[in-house]
């Protein structure tokens, strides 16, 4: 996969731990390229903001203008927007880019007051996120006195000071047109007496981040009733494909006591961009693996004749992935479904192994490790084939939905393969002869590998 990259529109903050330079560090962190287009230079550091000094909306939206001209973006996301006319010419910018189903997933922070108590937003640029920016925001993430001053916007005087009223306000906030509202908590205090008291049959989902869900019992802090732990419970409403329903799931954690809070919600609303930059677009590791840890087999061969060879086990390879994909569609399983199916520990392991050996620099171990894999395959499908051959035998080819998968393992063209690796890898052995020790390396190479590839059938197995 390319790198993602994302678009964070916000203000710079001088001392670097939110705004524009929170954001960045963040799309970082996840493995994301950041690019920024900036509303207004803070003068801030931790005590709070000093100055602030806007940027005229119509450089913010040659800054948006420029980026998207040039770099493809996977994902946006909006800060401080500071005043009407900036929100205005980030959505003019946005919409001159983008129809409404092209545009890549818009994150919008409502950011409209410090932590430090300064207002970053004037008043009246909550008219504009209300109309301009919140229908074309895939979430907004207000948090407490932004969802409050949000409400209070469209005549709902809400104090929102318990669980039950962050998710009357989430959903109510939906009504500005995104098609997800997370309210953040934090602000709000709570205990797992809340999650209790959440109607089981009320289709909340409750979704715990290191904390027992079956065993609360053992958080109980007092012997009496109330005495619970305080928790951070973050309120997520996601409008759904009926007009009226909408999926509301709360996300627990234990509450931590810190100073230093300053930049989090920056931080959060950048991770989700991210994330949802990468979404659907990062296949499932064995897919994009093998012929990644095959490059790295063509990188370290030396000559013409290796070099061909190493490429056409890639082709091979692209080749048998096209060929699963097609099977899996005959048996019901669509590219989108294998696209978001995560991968199981098993498989984890054994990608995780094959990388590291193909970067370790010895092509021969390289090889002995890829070998593990092509002969196991082939020896299986050989040995269904004899199976099947025998009178009476458990393996029934007529009808069967894996016999496809069968007659490619056992056909020509993949026995052929398995030939070419073997004689491949007694070539290199031969050229240069490994000594005791490094032939050691070599079998403990395989045996993992081997052990690693039966990990892999029976997590299949146990699955099936
Ligand atoms: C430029 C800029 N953008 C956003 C925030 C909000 O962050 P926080 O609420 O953590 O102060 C900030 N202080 N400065």
């Amino acid at each position: 996969m390319s790198v993602r990259s994302v678009l964070t529109i916000a203000g710079s903050d001088s001392s670097g731990g939110a705004g524009i330079q929170a954001d960045l560090k963040t799309f970082a962190a996840n493995g994301c390229y950041g690019t920024s287009a900036m509303t207004a230079l803070t003068a801030q550091n931790t005590t709070g903001v000093q100055e602030v000094h806007a940027v005229p909306p119509g450089f913010v939206e040659k800054q948006i203008q420029s980026i998207l001209v040039d770099i493809e973006t996977h994902a946006i996301k909006t800060g401080m927007l500071y005043d009407a006319e900036n929100v205005r010419a980030a959505v003019k910018a946005l919409s001159g880019h983008y129809d409404r189903a092209s545009m890549p997933p818009l994150v919008c922070d409502p950011v409209c007051v410090s932590t430090s108590g300064h207002s970053l937003l004037h008043p009246d640029a909550i008219q504009a996120l209300a109309d301009d920016l919140f229908p074309l925001s895939k979430i907004i993430t207000p948090n407490k006195s932004e969802a409050e001053l949000l409400l209070a916007h469209c005549g709902m005087a809400l104090k929102i000071t318990s669980l039950d009223d962050m998710i009357i306000a989430a959903k109510n906030l939906l009504r500005f047109g995104s098609q997800a509202v997370l309210l953040k908590g934090g602000h709000v205090v709570a205990s797992m007496g809340d999650i209790f008291d959440v109607d089981p049959k009320s289709d909340i989902e409750v979704v715990s981040h290191g904390l027992p869900l079956e065993n609360m019992e053992i958080l109980r802090v007092g012997e009496t009733e109330n005495l619970w732990p305080r928790l951070v419970v973050d309120v997520l409403c996601e409008s759904g494909t009926e007009p009226r329903a909408v999926k509301t799931t709360l996300f627990i954690r234990p509450f931590i006591h810190s100073s230093s809070t300053h930049g989090t919600g920056c931080t959060l609303s950048a991770a989700i961009a991210s994330r949802l930059a990468c979404k659907d677009e990062r296949l499932p590791l064995p897919q994009i693996l093998l012929p990644r840890v095959r490059v790295l087999l063509v990188a370290k061969s030396n000559t013409f004749d290796s070099i061909g060879r190493a490429t056409q086990t890639i082709i091979n390879v692209l080749k048998e992935i096209a060929t699963h994909k097609s099977f899996c569609k005959s048996y019901g399983i669509t590219e989108d479904m294998l696209k978001r199916t995560p991968e199981v520990a098993a498989t984890s392991a054994y990608g995780a192994y094959l990388i590291d050996i193909g970067l370790q620099g010895d092509t021969t171990k390289l090889l002995m490790a890829l070998l593990a894999c092509l002969l196991g395959y082939g020896e299986v499908g050989l040995w269904l084939k004899k199976e099947a051959a025998r009178p009476a035998s458990w393996v029934v080819l007529e009808g069967n939905p894996y016999k496809p998968w069968m007659d490619d393992y056992s056909g020509e063209g993949y026995q052929g393969a398995v030939k070419m690796g073997l004689e491949l890898i007694e070539a290199c052995a031969a050229a240069d002869p490994p000594s005791k020790a490094r032939y050691k390396e070599w079998n403990e190479v395989w045996q993992r590998c081997t052990r690693l590839e039966k990990g892999f059938w029976d997590a299949a197995m146990a699955a099936a």
